[in-house]
C-alpha cells in the first residue's frame, strides 16, 4: 500500500505504507506504480518525493513473499520507470533504506537522508544479491571498491558515510520529508539525464582486475561454502566490464541461481528464526508478551576469570554500572588490567569513549548487596557455586535476580541455596563473552517468568541473541555437543584421523572442526568434568582404561591424552602438534597417529575405511537426534531455538540454517534411516537410537519445519 498527497502545490508525495518496515510487498509495489503514473500525469505536479510511513523509508523486498508465488508488478521495471520519469523524483530516507529499499532510492534522481538513517544492501545475508539493479547502479554511483565492500559484506552504513560515498546527496537533522519536498521544488526544472545512474559509466581503478581477484579470494576464504558472496563479486564485475543492460542480464541470471538455492532458503529461515527466539515461552505457558521484565540499573559479576571479565565488559559497554568482585587480590589486579584493555580496544573500534568509569571493583561479596542482578562466574564447581549462591542470598536485597554463568550444571540446585529460588536463572555466556552473540537463558522449575523476562531483556540490551531454554545437563548447546564429540572419538577408534574428521566438518562449513576446536578450548576442561562424573577412571579390576560405561560405549582417548599433559594449544600438544604452547597453527602429529594405531591394537579394534558421508552423518545426525530429544523434553520450545543456539554459539554454518533446519533439508526419513543403520551397527551407543519425536514426525509425513511445533505439542501432551 502507498498513499498519495499533493504538497506545496507542485510536489506529489508518495508514502509507502506497510508496517513495520514498509517492505516492498506486491501491494506496496502496485501502489508505487499507480501513484507514480498519477504524479507524472498531473500537470500541476512538477516533482515527486517518495518516503516511508512511521519514519522508516523501506526494509527492502518482502522476505515473507519469497517462499510463495511472486505476484504484483516486478521491482526492476518499477524502478526503471522511476529513473526514466520526466519529473525529478527525490527519495526522503528516514530510519533505514535496505536492499530493494535502497535500490528504489538509487532509481530516484536524488536522495535526501536523515542524519540518523542507515542504508545498505544486505541481500548477501539472505543468500541473495541486490537483484533490482543495485549491483549495477551502486558501482556506477560510488565506484567499484566501495560497492564491492557494501555488497559482499551487506553492512549498513550511516548517513554520514553514505554522504561521503556520494550515495546520498544531502543529510539533515530536521524533518526529512519537508526538506525533501523543498529540495524537490528547487530541482523541479533541472535536467534529469545527468541524474539517471544507469547511464553513468562505471569508473574503475586502474588495477580493477587485481582488485576483483583479491576480493574474490577473500570472499572465498571467509564464505565457508556460502555461494552468495561469490555471486555478489561476479555481479559487480559485470557492472565494471559490461554495458548496463548486459550487466542487468548477468545480475538477473546470478539472482535466479541464488533465489532457488537451498542456502537462500536456509538464510531466510534463519532471518525469521532469529526473530522467533525473542518470542520465548516456557512449558508453564508463560510467554514473552505476558511476562513483564523488571528494569536492571545496577549489575554485578562475581568471579573475574576469563568469562567474568568478558561479561563485565559486555555490561559496561552497554552502559550498565557494574560491581565486579574477585576475592583473590592477584586475580583482581590482573582482571582490572585486562578489562580496561578490552574496554579501550572496543571503544577505539567503535570510536567512542571507553566505559571505564562504569565499573567498581571489589574483593568483598558484600559490595553487591544493592545490585538489581548478579551474575556468578566462578570456577565450574558445584560446591563452590552453591556456597556463592548462599552468600549472595544472604547479602543481596530480596528482589535481586541471582544468575549463574554455568555452562551446564543444575540451575535448580543453585536456586535451592537461596531465599528466593524464583529469582534464579542461568545466563550462559559463550567465550569470549564480550564478543560471542549467544546467551542461553536457563530457567529451572522454580524460575519465575519475571526472572526469565528480565534476563532476556538484559541479554538484548547488551547486544546478545538470547534464547530461553529449560534446565537440564548441558542445557541445549552442550547437551547436543556431547554425542557430536562422542561420535568423533569413535571414528578415531575405527580408523579415522583428527585431520580427516576436521577437514570434513570444515568443508561442511564449520569454522573449526571438532578436534581443532577441542585443542582451542583445552582438552582438560572436559576431562575435569568427566573425572568429576567418575567417567575418566580406569577399570577398577584391570586398571586399564575401559571402553564400556554402564553398558554404553565410551572412548577414553581424550582422557589418555590428558593423562600425558596433552591439553591442546595451551600445552602445544593435543590432537595436533603446535610449534609452542599457545600457538594456534595446528599440524598433524605423527605421534598421535602411532598412538591411535597402538590404541586400536590394544583394544583389538580393526580400522575400516571411513568416508566423508560417514563422518558427517554420525557426527551431525547424532547431534540432531539429541536436538529432537531436547524438543521432546520441552527444554527448547522450537527448532528455531536450537538452530539459533548452534549458529551463534557453535559456528554451525548459517547458510545451512542450523542442525534442525539441516535435518529438514536432508529429509527426516533419511536422517531416521541412517540413524537406524548406525544404531544397528553400534547398539551400545544410545545417542544413535532414533528419538521418538523424529519417528513421529516422519510418520506424520515429515511436515515442514514451520509445522514441527504442532507435532511437538501433540507428542508432549501424550507423554
Ligand atoms: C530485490 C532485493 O535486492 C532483495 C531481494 C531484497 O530486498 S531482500 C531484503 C533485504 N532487506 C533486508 O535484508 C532487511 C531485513 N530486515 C532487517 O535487517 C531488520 O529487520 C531491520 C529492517 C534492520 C529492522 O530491525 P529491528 O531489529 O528494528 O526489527 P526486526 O525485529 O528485525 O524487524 C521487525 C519486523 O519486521 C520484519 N521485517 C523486517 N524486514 C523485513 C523484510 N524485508 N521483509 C519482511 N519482513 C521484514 C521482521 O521479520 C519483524 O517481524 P516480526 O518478527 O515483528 O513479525
Amino acid at each position: 500500500m502507498a498513499q498519495y498527497t499533493r504538497v506545496s502545490g507542485s510536489v506529489g508525495l508518495i508514502t509507502l505504507q506497510s508496517p513495520p518496515v514498509n517492505a516492498l510487498s506486491a501491494a506496496v509495489r502496485q501502489g508505487i506504480v499507480d501513484l507514480m503514473q498519477r504524479a507524472l500525469s498531473e500537470p500541476e505536479v512538477k516533482s515527486v518525493v517518495i518516503c516511508g510511513q512511521n519514519g522508516i523509508f523501506c526494509g527492502g523486498a518482502d522476505i515473507k513473499e519469497f517462499g510463495g508465488q511472486m505476484s504484483g508488478p516486478p521491482l526492476i521495471p518499477m524502478i526503471h520507470a522511476i529513473e526514466a520519469a520526466s519529473k525529478p523524483v527525490v527519495a526522503a530516507i528516514e530510519g533505514i533504506a535496505l536492499g530493494g529499499g535502497l535500490e528504489l532510492a538509487l532509481g530516484c534522481h536524488y536522495r535526501i537522508a536523515h542524519s540518523k538513517a542507515r542504508v545498505g544492501l544486505p541481500e548477501v545475508t539472505l543468500g541473495l544479491l541486490p537483484g533490482a539493479g543495485g549491483s549495477q547502479r551502486l558501482p556506477r554511483l560510488i565506484g567499484v571498491p566501495a560497492a564491492l565492500d557494501l555488497i559482499t559484506t551487506g553492512r549498513h552504513v550511516t548517513a554520514a558515510e553514505a554522504l561521503k560515498f556520494g550515495l546520498v546527496d544531502q543529510i539533515t537533522d530536521h524533518n526529512t520529508v519537508n526538506v525533501a519536498v523543498k529540495f524537490a521544488q528547487r530541482v523541479a526544472d533541472q535536467p534529469l539525464d545527468a541524474r539517471r545512474i544507469s547511464t553513468y559509466p562505471c569508473l574503475c581503478p586502474s588495477d580493477v582486475a587485481v582488485l576483483f581477484e583479491e576480493v574474490m579470494q577473500r570472499v572465498r576464504r571467509t564464505a565457508r561454502g556460502a555461494i552468495a558472496p561469490i555471486a555478489c563479486v561476479q555481479a559487480v564485475r559485470a557492472a565494471a566490464t559490461l554495458p548496463y543492460n548486459q550487466g542487468m542480464e548477468r545480475e538477473r541470471e546470478l539472482m535466479a541461481t541464488l533465489f532457488t538455492s537451498g542456502q537462500a532458503r536456509a538464510l531466510q529461515y534463519f532471518f525469521f528464526a532469529q526473530r522467533a527466539v525473542g518470542r520465548w515461552s516456557m512449558p508453564s505457558g508463560a510467554r514473552w508478551d505476558t511476562s513483564k521484565p523488571r528494569p536492571v540499573h545496577k549489575a554485578a559479576v562475581i568471579g573475574l576469570g576469563t568469562m567474568g571479565r568478558g561479561i563485565t565488559v559486555a555490561l559496561a559497554q552497554a552502559g550498565f554500572s557494574v560491581v565486579a568482585v574477585e576475592t583473590q587480590e592477584k586475580q583482581l589486579m590482573e582482571a582490572k588490567q585486562k578489562i580496561s584493555g578490552m574496554l579501550e580496544r572496543g571503544a577505539k573500534r567503535r570510536g567512542v569513549a571507553p566505559a571505564l568509569d562504569k565499573i567498581n571493583y571489589g574483593r568483598n561479596i558484600q559490595s553487591v548487596a544493592d545490585a538489581d542482578l548478579v551474575i556468578e562466574a566462578v570456577f565450574e564447581d558445584m560446591a563452590l557455586k552453591k556456597k556463592v549462591f548462599q552468600q549472595l542470598s544472604a547479602v543481596c536485597k530480596p528482589s535481586t535476580f541471582l544468575c549463574s554463568n554455568t555452562s551446564g550444571l543444575d540451575i535448580d540446585q543453585l536456586a535451592c541455596q537461596t531465599r528466593n529460588p524464583e529469582l534464579v536463572v542461568g545466563m550462559h555466556f559463550f567465550a569470549p563473552a564480550h564478543v560471542m552473540k549467544l546467551l542461553e537463558v536457563v530457567y529451572g522449575p522454580k524460575s519465575s517468568p519475571l526472572a526469565v523476562a528480565t534476563a532476556m531483556q538484559l541479554g538484548k540490551k547488551i547486544g546478545k541473541v538470547s534464547v530461553a531454554v529449560g534446565n537440564c545437563r548441558g542445557f541445549v548447546g552442550n547437551r547436543m555437543l556431547k554425542p557430536y564429540l562422542e561420535q568423533a572419538l569413535f571414528l578415531l577408534e575405527e580408523g579415522a584421523t583428527p585431520e580427516f574428521v576436521d577437514q570434513v566438518l570444515e568443508e561442511f562449513g564449520f569454522a573449526m572442526g571438532v578436534f581443532r576446536m577441542s585443542d582451542l578450548s583445552g582438552l582438560d576442561v572436559g576431562w575435569k568434568v568427566r573425572m568429576a562424573d567418575g567417567l575418566a577412571m580406569p577399570d577398577p579390576t584391570t586398571g586399564q582404561p575401559t571402553r564400556l560405561r554402564q553398558g554404553r560405549r565410551y572412548s577414553p582417548l581424550g582422557d589418555l591424552l590428558c593423562e600425558q599433559g596433552r591439553f591442546g594449544q595451551k600445552t602445544g600438544r593435543g590432537w595436533y602438534q603446535y610449534d609452542k604452547p599457545g600457538s594456534q597453527v595446528a599440524k598433524p602429529d605423527p605421534w598421535l597417529h602411532s598412538f591411535l594405531d597402538e590404541y586400536r591394537a590394544r583394544h583389538a579394534l580393526v580400522a575400516h575405511r571411513i568416508d566423508h558421508q560417514e563422518v558427517l552423518e554420525r557426527c551431525l545426525y547424532s547431534m540432531i537426534n539429541e536436538g529432537f530429544r531436547i524438543l521432546e523434553d520441552g527444554i527448547a520450545a522450537g527448532p528455531e531455538d536450537i538452530d539459533v543456539i548452534y549458529v551463534f554459539g557453535y559456528s554451525w554454518p548459517r547458510h545451512r540454517g542450523g542442525p534442525m533446519f539441516y535435518a529438514a533439508t536432508v529429509g527426516l526419513n533419511k536422517v531416521l534411516e541412517r540413524l537406524e543403520h548406525y544404531y544397528q551397527a553400534h547398539p551400545d551407543v544410545p545417542s544413535l537410537q532414533p528419538c521418538h519425536l523424529l519417528r513421529k514426525l516422519v510418520a506424520s509425513g515429515s511436515p515442514p519445519i514451520q509445522k514441527w511445533r504442532e507435532v511437538i505439542k501433540k507428542v508432549r501432551s501424550q507423554l
